[in-house]
Formats: structure tokens, sequence, C-alpha cells
């Protein structure tokens, strides 16, 4: 059996199409333009990349795009005062500071300093207890990415034994509340958990978001089942010419795709539902922030 190669890239073409859509609405009914500020701190080049693509995709959905960019020796009060400016701007809906940051600065102190209402990352610790407890809250972009693709595959995924490796704020956590949300059955699994490949193998739905290159072979995954690689490695392909690299993900997809029922890729799986779910996410912010009806399907 081969499985299923789950698209993200068209996928995400798609909910960008849904959010420029909802924004044509907003202007048109309401002369409301939704508003995305990206805020960049020094110059790591993957960083510089994807705020460029946020930037872009913004502009294509007919939002407004805001970048500031400051130095890597930024202070921290420098940043937290650009925070406090944009948290009262009105024609700004949705805050995104880029990760990782410099090392002087605090990461948590920095995400806390957003207002809640306009974190469309999710990863104020307010948005984190509300998804928790199964309340309306931002929901962070990448595991919401993975849902929506999730739903779209499955239909209904009640009762589904899902599995996810990782436990970070940014996606394993997040990931888990969502799976439960949608009535799974949910194992977080860790690099110090015993027996992974059992615990793997009982999975319907496996969620790998360790950050370690080809960590999960195909004999650790149960044959039909639905595999969503979240991770993004970067490796040397000498065998592509000198100093040419090439991404690779969690999982091994060559094993892995001998016995799931269905796989995400990397590149061209999650990645580029993070961006699309952050404009979806910035149109669900700027409705909720005028009392106007949320668009379908963008939101957990
Ligand atoms: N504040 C945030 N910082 C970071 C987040 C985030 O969600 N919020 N996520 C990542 C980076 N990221 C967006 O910021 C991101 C990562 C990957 C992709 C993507 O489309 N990847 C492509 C491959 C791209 C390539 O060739 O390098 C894919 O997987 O197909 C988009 C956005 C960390 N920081």
């Amino acid at each position: 059996m081969t499985a299923r190669i789950l698209d993200g890239k068209a996928f995400a073409a798609r909910v960008r199409g849904q959010v420029a859509e909802h924004v044509a609405r907003l202007k048109a009914d309401h002369g409301i333009t939704p508003g995305l500020a990206v805020v960049l701190v020094g110059e790591d080049p993957a960083s510089e990349v994807y705020v460029r693509s946020k930037g872009k995709m913004t502009v294509e959905v007919g939002m407004v795009s805001v970048e500031h960019k400051l130095a890597a020796s930024a202070a921290q009060a420098d940043l937290l005062a650009l925070i406090h400016r944009l948290n009262s701007d009105p024609a700004v809906h949705g805050i995104l500071v880029q990760l990782p940051l410099p090392d002087h600065l605090d990461e948590d102190l920095v995400i806390d300093a957003i207002d809640p209402a306009k974190d469309v990352d999710g990863f104020h610790i307010s948005n984190v207890g509300l998804l928790g407890t199964g309340q309306k809250s931002m929901v962070p972009c990448t595991p919401l990415g993975c849902l929506m693709m999730l739903r779209d595959y499955h239909g209904d995924l009640t009762g589904m034994d899902a599995v996810v490796i990782g436990r970070s704020n940014i996606v394993g956590k997040p990931m888990a509340q969502l799976l439960l949300g949608d009535s799974c059955t949910v194992t977080i699994a860790h690099s110090r958990t015993r027996n992974l490949p059992e615990v793997v193998r009982r999975a319907d739905i496996v969620v790998a978001a360790v950050g370690r290159p080809q960590m999960v072979p195909g004999d650790w995954i149960k044959p039909g089942a639905t595999v969503i690689d979240v991770g993004i490695n970067r490796m040397d392909a000498p065998e592509k010419g000198e100093g040419k690299t090439r991404l690779v993900g969690d999982v091994d997809f060559d094993s892995c795709v001998q016995v799931a029922g269905a796989i995400t890729p990397v590149p061209g799986g999650v990645g580029p539902m993070t961006i699309a779910c952050l404009l979806a996410n910035t149109v669900t912010a700027c409705c909720r922030a005028n009392g106007l009806a949320e668009p379908e399907g963008l939101t957990a």
C-alpha cells in the first residue's frame, strides 16, 4: 500500500482564498480592513524569509501588512514599548513576534505583553488557558493547520487514537488539546517516553513534532494510519552538489509512505498551512474585535 499524500501547499492556497473572500466582504459590507503587524528582531535568515512571506501573503489576501524590524541588539524595553503601541493601535488586529528571539530577550515576557485578543500566534498564556479549558481562543497556527488537514481528510475524528510526539508549547501541547477537543483519545509522547515504537504503533493519527530528522520509521506506523509530519529539518545534501541542502521531516517519509494510509510531505505539507492559518487568525481577530460573525471553517 502507498499512502495518500496530503498536499498542504494546495490546501493552504484554498484557505488563503477563503480568507481573501472574507476580507473582501469585511471591506464591502463594513468598511473594515484587517491589519497584521509582524515584528522581527535580528537577522536570522530563515526568520527573514518567513516574515517576508507573511507580509506578501497578507497583502495578497487584501489585508494591511505592517512590518517592524529591530536590531539583534534591541533592548527588551524597546520591544515591549513597540508591542504596547501596537496593542493600542485600532488598525492593527493581529500582532506576531517572529521566533526565535535573540538570547538576551525573554520570550515569555514578550509574548505575554501582546494583547491576547490580537495574539494571532495563540501563544499568550490567556489563550493557552482558554484552549486548555475548551473555550474560544486564538489557536496556534501550525497545530490549527494540522487539525484542518485532519478534518478535511477524515471528516469526524471522534474516538480516534492520536499520538502527538513532542511536547512543545508551540506545537505538541496545543495539538494535543485540539485533538482532545475533537474527541480523539490523545497520548503526548516525547524523548523520555518508554516503548515509544509501541505507543506510536497504537495510533490512528500520528503527529510528529520533535525536531529530530527522520526519527519515526515506517515500522512504528500502524498500517493505514494518518501521519502528520511537523518537522522542518535542513540537512546537507552533497548528492545535489557542494554546499547544497534539503529539507526533511521528523518522519522517515520513504518507509512511512509504504505503511500509512495518508501522510504529509516535507516540504509542502504542514509548513504552508502555518502562514495560511496566521491569515485566518487575523481575520478571526478582526471579526471578534468588531463584534462580527467569524469566518466559518477557519477556526478550531
Ligand atoms: N511567531 C512565530 N514564530 C515561528 C513560527 C510561528 O508559527 N510563529 N513558526 C516557525 C516558522 N514559520 C513561521 O513563522 C514557518 C515555518 C515553515 C513554513 C513553510 O512554509 N515551510 C515550507 C518550507 C520552506 C523552506 O523551503 O524553507 C514547507 O514546509 O513546505 C512557513 C512558516 C518558527 N517561528
